[in-house]
């Protein structure tokens, strides 16, 4: 008798998963490598940023009350007693009518209090010495880029867990980061089961297909924030697929099996786990695609069933393996975000079940347009390329419209969310 199998709804399922998710190590890198890591520890501002008031403009740093009586009509001379580039400091004190000829970024020298752009003023020789000449008041402050006025000591400026990007590298540089602590990254081991996928150089033959699944999930690991290892595609025989998820749990910090996990013949998994005595959290989801996932955990270590069909694959390594990742990095906001979009297409097939279809978000006249990518089909792999969000269709509908506002989830985004949906 064919096991039946009691689904469970997709939001239950990703909290069974979740009460396995632990957090990983912090590790040190330097910070030409950071690009793509997660931060390991909050960023903390230990100065101010800028550490001093500096001149915004290349021109002269004045004292505004040298100004007050300054016009068109009667330009005011200050004397210019020194020059500094950004970089450099103005050693004295700027007494009353004098002026320091000063480029952007430099300091602004003791005494003065605002600076004048170079296009405003001219300089004029009086008794043989340089001078300045102002054709207007200025207020104290103006010009002046403030100490501090960018970042304030002990800014908390990025929280651990974000992910780095070139603006958080920008800032790590700020803080004299030359080694950054970083998350360390979870390995992630790939196996690909099924007697009819052929090597990604083989040439084609008759019933059997390229095992397409390796590569996508080997990406989509890296593209979650972790590190893959590929520990091989292997044919749908019970002793070496078992032995072959046994060593690999050794190697790794989660395992991924693609194949064999729904009743099938051949469909060894369920019995992997029951021969590892392997915790099996579901075998059963109410959704499409992907209903057969499949999520054991073995003295705390998780094993990911993923399904054999590409799409389904697919979506339960980012509704599942994903947010696990993510914890394992320190996200705070480990799942993928929903949003809101506009349905670009109608759908009209009935909709028993949860549905996640492969779909692009673009914009349309100013407005958010979610367009499904192609066949509809757990089997389907030309679906895939295109897709940077999922429509989550909720069950229990006749179909959904074109123009009806539908939620998306983003692939792509780096934010994430602090709850699943
Ligand atoms: N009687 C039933 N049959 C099926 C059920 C069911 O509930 N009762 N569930 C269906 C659903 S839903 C799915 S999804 C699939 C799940 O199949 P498995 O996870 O057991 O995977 P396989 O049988 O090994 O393969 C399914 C399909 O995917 C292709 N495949 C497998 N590996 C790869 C790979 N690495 N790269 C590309 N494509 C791959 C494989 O050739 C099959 O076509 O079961 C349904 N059946
Ligand atoms: O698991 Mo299947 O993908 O629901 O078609
Ligand atoms: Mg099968």
């Amino acid at each position: 008798m064919v096991e039946r199998r009691k689904p469970i709804k997709v939001g239950e399922a990703v909290e069974r998963t979740m009460q396995y998710a632990i957090s990983g190590d912090v590790r040190s890198i330097s910070i030409e490598e950071a690009y793509g890591h997660f931060l390991g520890e909050d960023l903390v501002a230990d100065h101010d940023v800028p550490l001093f008031n500096r001149s915004p403009y290349d021109g002269f740093a004045i004292r505004s009350e040298d100004t007050k009586a300054a016009s068109r009509e009667n330009p005011l001379p200050l004397k210019v007693v020194g020059e500094i580039g950004a970089g450099s400091v103005f050693s004295e004190t700027v007494r009353e009518n004098q002026a320091v000829r000063i480029m952007t970024g430099a300091q602004i020298p003791d005494g003065c209090d605002a600076v004048v752009m170079l296009e405003l003023t001219k300089e004029v020789q009086i008794d043989g010495e340089t001078h300045v000449r102002i054709k207007r008041s200025f207020q104290s402050g103006d010009n002046i880029s403030y100490k501090g006025e960018d970042v304030k000591k002990l800014d908390v400026l990025a929280v651990k867990g974000t992910f780095i990007n070139p603006g958080v590298v920008a800032l790590l540089a700020t803080f004299g980061y030359k080694h950054v602590p970083v998350s360390q990254k979870p390995t992630v081991g790939i196996i690909a089961t099924g007697s009819e996928l052929l090597k990604i150089d083989e040439p084609l033959q008759p019933g059997k297909i390229r095992n397409s699944n390796a590569y996508m999930i080997h990406a989509q690991i890296k593209r979650a924030g972790a590190t893959p290892i590929y520990l091989g595609q292997f044919s749908d025989d019970f002793s070496t697929c078992y032995q072959q998820v046994h060593d690999a749990l050794e190697k790794v910090d989660f395992l991924i099996t693609t194949g064999g996990v729904s009743v099938g013949d051949y469909d060894y998994l369920p019995d992997i786990y029951k021969k590892l005595g392997a915790n099996v959290l579901f075998n059963k989801i109410g959704m499409r695609p992907g209903s057969v996932t499949t999520i054991a955990e073995l003295d705390g270590k998780l094993l990911f069933g993923l399904s054999g069909n590409p799409s389904a694959c697919y979506v339960g390594f980012e509704l599942f393996t994903r947010p696990v990742i993510r914890t394992f990095l320190h996200c705070s906001n480990p799942y993928l975000k929903f949003e809101k979009a506009i349905l670009g297409a109608n759908f009209p097939k009935p909709n028993p079940f949860d549905r996640f279809v492969r779909a692009h978000l673009g914009y349309e006249g100013g407005r958010l347009v979610a367009t499904p990518t192609g066949l509809d089909k757990s089997s389907a792999v030309s679906s895939l390329a295109l897709s940077n969000i999922l429509l989550y269709l909720p069950g229990g509908t006749r179909g959904y419209e074109k123009g009806m506002e539908v939620d998306v989830v983003l692939l792509e985004d780096q934010e994430g969310t602090t709850n699943f949906k």
